[in-house]
């Protein structure tokens, strides 16, 4: 699996204090709120599970899986929804936990959905930002990196369900994507 890497982009030292960072700001943030904390698997299962260990005021967590991108390194436009909440976010401070926003199509649809559901506010955390990448406008509230225009891998990202465990952020080398 690491032969299949050119290049480490991100240290996993690095991400281990950008979460850390981000966990901080999130406890002075949501203090007295009590947020539903909302996990978008599968990307973000790794960064989830790091960030609320760095949160130290109550919270709730809640999973939804969705999926835009299947076997491809372009979205396909379309977000479905393999798994949606357990909780009624009706009243609630919801903040979603993103991996990455790239085209920018998963995050306005879920911001949508969940407005919809009459949330009191939807705000969003994500560890990685491809600016170049978007096709809709959209910006977090909260961000780790921005990154460069390059498909990445690691830290729970994948690229055909594989690299997700990889505890850093890589650039596959390009033979890979032509096996
Ligand atoms: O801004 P976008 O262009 O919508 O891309 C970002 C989304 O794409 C990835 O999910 P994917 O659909 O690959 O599912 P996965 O999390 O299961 O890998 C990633 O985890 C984000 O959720
Ligand atoms: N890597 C992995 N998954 C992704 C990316 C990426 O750069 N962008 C959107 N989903
Ligand atoms: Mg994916």
């Amino acid at each position: 699996m690491q032969n299949d890497i050119q290049e480490i982009l991100i240290s996993e030292e690095e991400i281990q204090a950008k979460v850390k960072e981000l966990g901080e700001k999130l406890s002075t943030a949501y203090k007295d709120r009590d947020p539903l904390v909302i996990c978008v698997l599968k990307g973000a299962f790794i960064f989830m599970a790091d960030l609320v260990k760095n949160i130290t005021v109550p919270i709730e967590l809640d999973f939804m899986a969705v999926s835009s991108y299947g076997a491809s390194t372009k979205s396909s436009g379309v977000v479905k929804i393999i798994k949606d909440l357990d909780q009624s976010v009706e009243g609630r401070d919801v903040l979603i936990v993103e991996d990455i926003i790239d085209s920018g199509l998963t995050l306005s649809y879920l911001i949508k959905l969940l407005e919809n559901r009459k949330a009191k506010s939807v705000s969003v955390v994500t560890l990685f930002d491809k600016p170049t990448g978007r096709t809709v406008e959209l910006e977090a509230d909260y961000k780790g990196f921005v990154i460069p225009d390059a498909f990445i891998v690691g830290y729970g990202l994948d690229y055909t369900e594989h690299y997700r465990n990889l505890p850093y952020i890589g650039i596959l080398k390009p033979e890979i994507y032509s096996n």
